[in-house]
């Protein structure tokens, strides 16, 4: 009901853990979509990813340069991470943290090697998890398309409180990184039918952006 009437701010949620609202313009949403889209139809198609454990994650899943399985990265590439996306990362790290902490945080030469792209249909979500298959302390960035959703930020110790509830439109950016990089964090909502129409998507799209810091070339 209030979408719209209160400018949603930049904020920096922990340190080094920054959320730039509508980062993306819309052109640029509606051209990461469609790569979205290009890419499921590549060789390796949005899957859902069958845990260890025996449970399936909700969220569909593609990655693009070195490929993640659950709970490590393997020696090949599926599908390459464009330049492109790379460029778009570094932007996003220099829109985040500005000149100053750029550097501090492990942006000054960010090299991601694998981004993760998630498609969440109706009802998926992803549960409280550290991004820590990565040996680089680099700081992950992350782009929201489509549906709004609650985005959980915790701490590092584990899953549970203290965190902190972002909520995550498209075109939204949120990096973290420095005393950020190891925390908790989760999708326990997504908001159905919030996508502006004139996007093009059905539920929500999230792509992270990651530098492994594996050294041997895939
Ligand atoms: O969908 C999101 O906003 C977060 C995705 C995420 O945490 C991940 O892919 O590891
Ligand atoms: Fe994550």
């Amino acid at each position: 009901m209030t979408e719209g009437l209160f400018p949603r701010e930049r904020a920096t949620v922990a340190p080094g853990a920054v959320h730039v609202p509508g980062w993306l313009p819309t052109g640029r949403q509606r051209e990461l979509v469609d790569a979205c889209r290009e890419w499921g139809r590549g060789p390796v198609p949005y899957r859902q990813t069958v845990l260890p454990g025996g449970g399936v994650m909700s969220v569909r899943s593609l990655c693009l340069g070195r490929q993640w399985v659950p709970y490590r990265y393997l020696d090949s590439v599926g599908v390459p991470l464009p330049e492109w996306l790379v460029a778009l990362g570094r932007e996003a790290l220099v829109e985040a943290y500005g000149d100053e902490a750029y550097e501090a945080y492990g942006g000054g030469g960010f090299a991601p090697d694998t981004a993760l792209v998630n498609f969440y249909a109706p009802g998926a979500r992803m549960g409280m998890h550290q991004d820590r298959e990565e040996r680089s302390g680099a700081p992950v960035v992350s782009l929201s398309l489509g549906d709004r959703c609650v985005f959980r930020f915790g701490n590092e110790e584990g899953r549970g409180r203290p965190y902190r509830d972002v909520e995550l439109a498209s075109g939204d950016l949120f990096v973290f990184g420095g005393p950020s990089r190891w925390v908790h964090h989760g999708v326990p909502k997504v908001w159905p039918g919030t996508a502006d129409p004139a996007l093009g998507l059905t539920g929500r799209l999230n792509i992270t952006l990651r530098e492994t810091g594996l050294r041997d070339s895939p």
